[in-house]
């Protein structure tokens, strides 16, 4: 279990985390969410004890982690932006160094630093200094020193960052499968909202430190404008405004090629059948009719936005 409770931090005159508070259960993949600048790495940097808050407290797997900071930090494996120091350091001297620290040795410290180095196919860079490995692979070995102790709970900032396509999805594998059945806390900070549907239980969204929402990924979706909105993809344009009259429409949105239209419900309203029905009555050449779900990129658009103004 993590606890954050009105965790709030100060550098000069700017509050950089401002009165937070959140819990994260075992089993949650919690995507941690803000436009740049908002207060994620500092949350991350005070939940890991490597910055002290200057008010509230968090605790993990029930240490305080100001007054029991070795016992939390047991508990968890934490991946830093940016990329690992010591950059003169071979790879696997380093994961070796990482698993000495974190008390294993003998075999079992051979082991952890092969199991590691698998999930992060780090076989072909395994002599290789960690500076002259290209950002990917960095970020690849920052994350295979967080897991490499099998920790409860993981804290990992902008993971995909900086990965190819292929690698972006096998992290998030790799995510997932830690967290499955597990009953592991797993959070990660991220700019790319499809990682958020891709992985997360739960968001939290942050602007200028504080809270701004909570929920399941469905739930933020739920707040979208386009949440239940009807797309009718078409062989050729339709006269479309009569849509308008029918009950439940807001609002229709129509391609410049008059090839697709979005109908925008009222909140509340379903209004599939309805469109559907109209579609049918009157002949409309469709190739495609489907319902929304909602747009996360326009929830977190709309709630940073009301907070910047
Ligand atoms: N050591 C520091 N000294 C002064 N200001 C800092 C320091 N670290 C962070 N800040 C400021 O605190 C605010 C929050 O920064 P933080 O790095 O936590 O944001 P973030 O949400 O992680 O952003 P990004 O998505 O760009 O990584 C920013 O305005 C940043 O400039």
């Amino acid at each position: 279990m993590i606890k954050i409770n009105s965790l709030t931090k100060r550098f000069g005159d700017h509050v950089a985390v401002d009165n937070l508070s959140f819990d994260v259960s075992p089993g949650e993949v919690l995507g941690f969410l803000g436009p740049n600048g908002a207060g994620k790495s500092t949350t991350m940097k005070m939940l890991t004890g490597f910055l002290t808050p200057d008010g509230g407290s968090a605790s993990v797997g029930g240490f305080d982690i100001q007054t029991q900071t070795l016992q939390a930090q047991q508990q968890m494996g934490y991946l830093p932006e940016g990329a690992p120091c010591y950059g003169d350091m071979r790879v696997k001297r380093f994961l070796e160094f990482i698993a000495e620290v974190r008390g294993f040795s003998g075999a079992e410290k051979h082991k952890r630093v092969a199991w590691a180095a698998e999930q992060l196919e780090l076989g072909a860079v395994m002599s290789q200094s960690i500076e002259t490995l290209s950002k990917g692979f960095k970020r690849r070995v920052g994350l295979a020193q967080a897991i490499l102790h099998d920790p409860s709970i993981l804290i990992l900032d902008e993971p995909t960052d900086g990965l190819d396509p292929n690698q972006k999805y096998q992290v998030r594998k790799l995510i997932k499968q830690l967290a499955e059945g597990s009953n592991k806390i797993v959070v990660i900070s991220t700019h790319i909202l499809e990682e958020v549907s891709a992985v997360c239980t739960r968001a939290v969204v942050i602007a200028h430190g504080r809270l701004l929402a909570d929920g399941t990924p469905e739930q933020l979706e739920a707040r979208s404008r386009y949440h239940q909105a009807v797309t009718v993809a078409l062989e050729q344009p339709v006269d479309s405004q009569p849509l308008l009259g029918l009950p439940g429409v807001q609002e229709i949105e129509v391609r410049p090629d008059g090839h697709l239209l979005t109908v925008i419900a009222k909140p509340g309203e379903v209004i599939f059948p309805v469109v559907g029905q109209y579609a049918q009555d009157h002949a409309w050449p469709v190739r495609e009719l489907s319902v929304e779900r909602g747009r996360l990129d326009e929830v977190f658009r709309r709630l940073t936005a009301e907070e910047a103004a």
